[in-house]
């Protein structure tokens, strides 16, 4: 195993030179004209999402006023990487840069989320006065956005990172995640089984009351699951890292992802020592330049990635990614809960899916499989994995729910 680089940020990987400011211009100079108007309000001299912000973050948003606009306008990054080309927009010239509107900066680096709340423009000193622009850059526009801006508001409590060193030497040992899907395939001719330890969430509420992650992991493995997805977010699926660790150490051997809300490199550190064995990586929430990051991060400590897409756009971009072996086509859009199972066979159709076999990727078909029919459809659409919480966790036993999911029994024991 290579040394891990902790207690200082990792390097940036050779070859990921930040992109060229010119990138990023048609953003900057673009103005939507659909905005609502703006008003001036009168504003404490920091709301509380401001100062979450502005407490400096590992990537600060920047704001800027527009130059040849009379109508003040806000910009904001989603990304380290877009944030430093907004600097530089900056200091360039010396010149304040022009802008974009919140509506605006969908689609940089080719996520729609915004990463941060907006913190709108300055405030405005009037005699004894001040003035903020009302905008709506402080409230999320859909659930992703909300768990995500919450997620990096958690990040500011962690414990540093050079504390996870000594936990990190004495974590489990890694489990070959990708290992056990491919010898499940194998094994059962069937998509393998990633199964999910998932008490509730935010689209379908609690979902089992008497929740025992323990036992429920137990009676997945026994029944054939490949591998266990524990979900560790608190707020919006009652998960915890706990869980993961409680699994890890009651001797199961099913390898684990952790299911997080990744944001931020010091999460797969965190993750690693509470014994995961892969972490997600959401596309439409992390820009390409961190993906490639955190896959490097990810090598480093021998976790593999499992990295999701929803849409044609965030496959393309994850198929440009080199080093990408499991890719997981969510079939619930993330910001508007809709699940549509056909949405791993779209994705898979013409070019896409041949890259996938050429490049050897594993394909996960992710949510809203709950019939053998389910299965064998998206089977036939190509993958080799599932990813199923909600069918199994409402059964009685979720262990046993699997046989009824696939149609036959596909425990090892059976097979043996
Ligand atoms: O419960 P379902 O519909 O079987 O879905 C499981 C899993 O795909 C879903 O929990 C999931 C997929 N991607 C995510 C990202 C974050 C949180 C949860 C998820």
């Amino acid at each position: 195993m290579e040394a891990l680089a902790i207690g200082s940020a990792p390097p940036r990987p050779p070859g990921l030179a930040l992109p060229p400011l010119t990138r990023h211009h048609h953003l900057l100079l673009h103005r939507s004209k659909t905005l609502a108007p703006r008003r001036l309000v009168a504003a404490a001299p920091m709301d509380a999402a401001a100062a979450a912000a502005g407490r400096g973050g590992p990537a600060p948003p920047r704001c800027a006023r527009a130059e040849t606009d009379s109508e003040d306008a806000v910009a904001t990054t989603s990304s380290p990487h877009s944030a430093e080309a907004a600097g530089a927009a900056e200091q360039g010239n010396g010149a304040p840069a022009p802008v974009a509107d919140a509506a605006d900066v969908e689609g940089v680096d080719g996520i729609r989320i915004r990463r941060r709340p907006v913190t709108g423009p300055p405030v405005h000193y009037v005699g004894p006065f001040q003035f903020r622009l009302e905008n709506e850059g402080n409230t999320p526009r859909n659930i992703l956005e909300r768990i995500v801006w919450d997620k990096e508001a958690e990040m500011k409590e962690r414990r540093p990172l050079y504390m996870l060193k000594g936990p990190l030497e004495n974590a489990p040992p890694v489990r070959d995640f990708v290992g056990a899907l491919k010898a499940s395939f194998d094994r059962t001719g069937l998509p393998a089984l990633v199964a999910e330890v998932k008490k509730a969430s935010p689209s379908r509420g609690v979902l089992r009351e008497d929740f025992e992650p323990v036992q429920i992991a137990q009676t997945y493995e026994k029944n054939g699951a490949a591998c266990l997805s524990v979900l560790t977010d608190a707020k919006y699926f009652q998960g915890s890292f706990d869980y993961l660790d409680a699994i890890r150490n009651a001797g199961i051997q099913c390898p684990l992802l952790c299911k997080e809300f990744i944001v931020d490199a010091w999460q797969l550190y965190y993750a690693r020592l509470k014994g995961a064995d892969a972490v997600l990586l959401i596309a439409a929430v992390l820009p390409d330049l961190d993906i490639k990051y955190m896959l490097k991060i990810c090598k480093i400590l021998g976790m593999a990635a499992l990295v999701e897409v929803h849409d044609e756009r965030e496959m393309d971009r994850v198929l440009g990614i080199d080093g990408v072996q499991l890719i997981g086509i969510n079939n619930r859009n993330l910001e508007t809960f809709q699940v549509d199972i056909s949405n791993t066979k779209n994705l898979l159709e013409g070019e896409r899916g041949q890259t996938i076999a050429q490049k050897g990727i594993i394909v996960v078909g992710e949510s809203g499989l709950f019939t053998p029919d389910h299965i064998s459809f998206v089977q036939d659409a190509g993958v080799k994995a599932v990813l199923v919480g909600e069918s199994l966790i409402k059964q009685e036993d979720p262990g046993k729910a699997i046989a009824g999911l696939f149609g036959k029994d596909i425990s090892p024991v059976s097979a043996a």
